[in-house]
């Protein structure tokens, strides 16, 4: 009773306070409103900066540490700002925490499309009454016109709040192509904002100017902090072997007395044999991948949130959004591929503003492997021609629905998924506007028919009509495109699902689909393809390489530390706090990832037996059809799409030639297959 009386009083404060500082949102009035809503003395620097920017409609680029305290920067504004509060956030994980955080006077959703379609009637019925002032959604939903209109006349929006907005550069360490839609111009068309807050935690200059031009900021509305806070020591150390160094580690001070602890690595299968080996030497921990089940990853989370195990062994997967505050070490067991993976990741640490530890194992074994990774993304020119070719060769007329099956896609043109999403994106979002992507469908469907005959159906149901005039039969069923049936009856997709699901729900019909594909509407024919795809092509490579100069910068800063900052001031031993804050500092602030000369890695620019070792593949290969990219990725051992792990790392030359710099690789593999190609063969 007497809990009840006080939470009472307290929205009441709370309500004064946010109508206080609607009226006048002085720095007096924001904090005490800070205090009654969140119990905090004081904002954090940066915060108050922030808020006032936004809460007087001025868009505003923010740059605090990881744990610093952005999710205030919007939760503040979205109770003083009349309208709702829209929050981008790259994963459905972080939302949902996001979203279990908002305090309980401030009413929030979020709408996935991983919701079930009541979930989501739901929510949309919130928000229609205005039961919604914080809506969390995927950055994927603003390719879904259904989900834009639902703002166009009722639901006026105030602002507009992107998390990771680094995601939306291509610079950045973290680039998603769906990120890439989310311009100021986008934004003010279809839900007529007029106010964006970026948030990041990790972003140079490059990357910043990128963002702050897509969402239009004015350069004056820039909040940064530096990026790494200074609580954490950091160390750096050479391994040879980094098991036994890991257990030194956690056996010695400062590592040994501490009751929670992340160590990550770079592959999956690493961290299960390094939890497992811990384990074995009767350390608590367990492995944390994005191969686990989502149930397993939630319980891994949860043991580690209340201490009931002492380390989690993870991938970068693990961490965005865990706001454990007392996690007192971070291990790097592999190194970061950038400099800002790595400040994200020390920063999982000591956000309770404790001294705590950050240490990484260097090794150059590490390093080759994942250097030549970075090269998994590479397209050639003559591959990304073809791709172009068959999206704008779509048998449909102009503004029809067109589709390409992902995998088949992948695989034919050897290119990953996400380079043709980025490629797409890129046609639709570029200096010319050549199409408008649709959200994702599973396009190939499969129809049983269960009470009505087909025949007898497709009389009384013009859907029906349809698919029997557009499908092939299979088995005795009718298999069919989607997308076909929408462009015969001029529909949506979604409209020819509902349709479908209705007939399902009468027991008429039951169905299948699969094969997920790209969908688009051609706006715009290229009168130039070759100089299109030299343009992207250009475009990729440039991505490529700046993705390559992260790690490089990521390499020479450890190499750095453990070879050459004794000179420096307050580094001693392997601890190198000093040092490694300057690099980073200096890192953030240049226009472009460089690095030290003297400290960069070097991949070997030849080898002896590398041509001879290409002819003898090609040889005992002929029966498949390489280009110098691909025997370039099975001497490195890269799976591709067209040339997977699973059947190539049997060969003997998968991986050989890791340590050799890849376009050397590929200019040997080139002068072979011309060879090998004049001789006939
Ligand atoms: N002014 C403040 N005073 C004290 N604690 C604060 C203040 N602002 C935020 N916090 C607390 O700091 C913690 C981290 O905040 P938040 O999750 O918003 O950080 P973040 O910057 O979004 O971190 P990340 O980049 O890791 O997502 C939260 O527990 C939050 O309540």
């Amino acid at each position: 009773m007497e809990r009840e009386k006080k939470g009472a009083v307290g929205v009441v404060g709370v309500l004064k306070a946010v109508e206080a500082a609607r009226e006048d949102p002085s720095e007096q009035n924001l904090e005490s409103l800070l205090r009654l809503a969140y119990g905090y003395d004081s904002f954090r620097q940066g915060q108050l900066e922030a808020i006032q920017n936004v809460v007087a409609g001025e868009s505003t680029m923010l740059v605090l540490p990881t744990g610093a305290g952005k999710s205030l920067c919007y939760q503040i504004p979205a109770m003083i700002l009349s309208g709702l509060t829209l929050v981008v956030s790259p994963l459905l994980s972080l939302m949902v925490d996001q979203l279990r955080k908002l305090p309980a006077f401030l009413p929030g959703g979020l709408l996935a499309s991983s919701q079930t379609s009541d979930e989501f009637h739901e929510t949309l019925q919130r928000l229609r009454a205005g039961d919604i002032k914080v809506l969390f959604v995927s950055p994927e939903r603003f390719l879904n016109e259904e989900f834009l209109l639902i703002f166009k006349d009722a639901l006026p929006i105030s602002l507009v709040a992107i998390d990771e907005a680094h995601c939306i550069s291509e610079w950045s360490h973290n680039f998603r192509p769906s990120y890439l839609r989310l311009r100021a111009s986008l934004l003010r068309r279809k839900l007529n904002v007029q106010c964006i807050l970026a948030m990041t935690a990790t972003a140079t200059t490059q990357t910043l100017e990128e963002i702050m031009n897509a969402l239009e900021i004015p350069s004056n509305n820039l909040v940064k902090t530096s990026q790494i806070r200074d609580n954490l020591q950091l160390s750096i150390s050479m391994s040879d072997n980094r098991l036994k160094d890991l257990m030194l580690l956690l056996k010695s001070s400062p590592f040994v007395d501490m009751r929670s602890i992340i160590v990550y690595c770079k592959f999956q299968g690493e961290t299960d044999y390094v939890s497992k080996y811990l384990c074995d030497n009767n350390i608590s921990a367990k492995s944390y991948h994005s191969g686990l089940s989502m149930k397993n990853r939630s319980r891994v989370q949860e043991l580690f949130c209340s201490n009931k195990i002492r380390v989690v062994v993870a991938t970068v997967a693990f961490g965005m959004g865990l706001d454990k505050s007392d996690v007192e070490g971070v291990i790097h067991y592999s190194l970061p591929e950038s400099l800002e993976e790595y400040v994200q990741e020390t920063g999982r640490a000591g956000r309770d503003g404790r001294l705590s530890h950050c240490h990484l194992l260097l090794d150059s074994t590490t390093f080759y492997k994942i250097r030549s990774l970075s090269h998994s993304d590479g397209v050639d020119e003559y591959a990304i021609s073809k791709f172009l070719y068959q999206v704008f060769s779509c048998d449909n007329p102009m503004g029809s629905i067109c589709s390409l099956v992902k995998e088949l896609t992948s695989r034919k043109f050897d290119i990953k998924e996400e380079v043709l999403l980025t490629v797409l994106t890129q046609l639709e979002i570029g200096g010319q506007q050549y199409l408008r992507l649709l959200p994702q469908f599973s396009v190939t469907c499969t129809l049983y028919f269960h009470k009505t005959s087909p025949q007898l159906l497709a009389d009384k149901d013009v859907l029906v009509r349809s698919v029997l005039n557009k499908s092939e039969t299979k088995d005795g069923n009718f298999v069919f495109e989607v997308t076909k049936i929408a462009n015969d009856l001029n529909i949506t997709v979604n409209e020819v699902i509902d349709h479908l699901q209705q007939l399902k729900f009468s027991g008429e019909i039951s169905f299948e689909l699969k094969d997920p594909a790209y969908c688009y509407v051609i706006l715009k024919k290229p009168d130039d393809l070759n100089t299109l795809s030299a343009t992207i092509t250009k475009w990729l490579s440039e991505v490529e390489s700046s993705k390559i100069m992260k790690l490089d910068a990521m390499f020479a800063l450890a190499n750095f530390a453990v070879k050459g900052c004794q000179r420096t001031d307050g580094c001693s031993g392997s601890q190198h706090t000093q040092c490694i804050q300057k690099k980073i500092t200096e890192y953030f602030s240049k226009n472009k990832a460089t690095s030290d000369n003297d400290c960069r890695a070097q991949p070997h620019k030849s080898s002896p037996f590398l041509q001879a070792d290409i002819k003898v593949f090609l040889q005992s290969n002929s029966f498949a059809k390489f280009t110098p990219r691909a025997v370039a990725r099975i001497m490195h051992g890269i799976s591709s799409p067209g040339f997977l792990s699973a059947t190539w790392s049997k060969n003997h030359f998968w991986g050989r030639y890791v340590e050799v710099d890849f376009p050397v690789v590929m200019e040997a593999a080139k002068a072979e297959l011309v060879k090998f190609v004049g001789k006939g063969e």
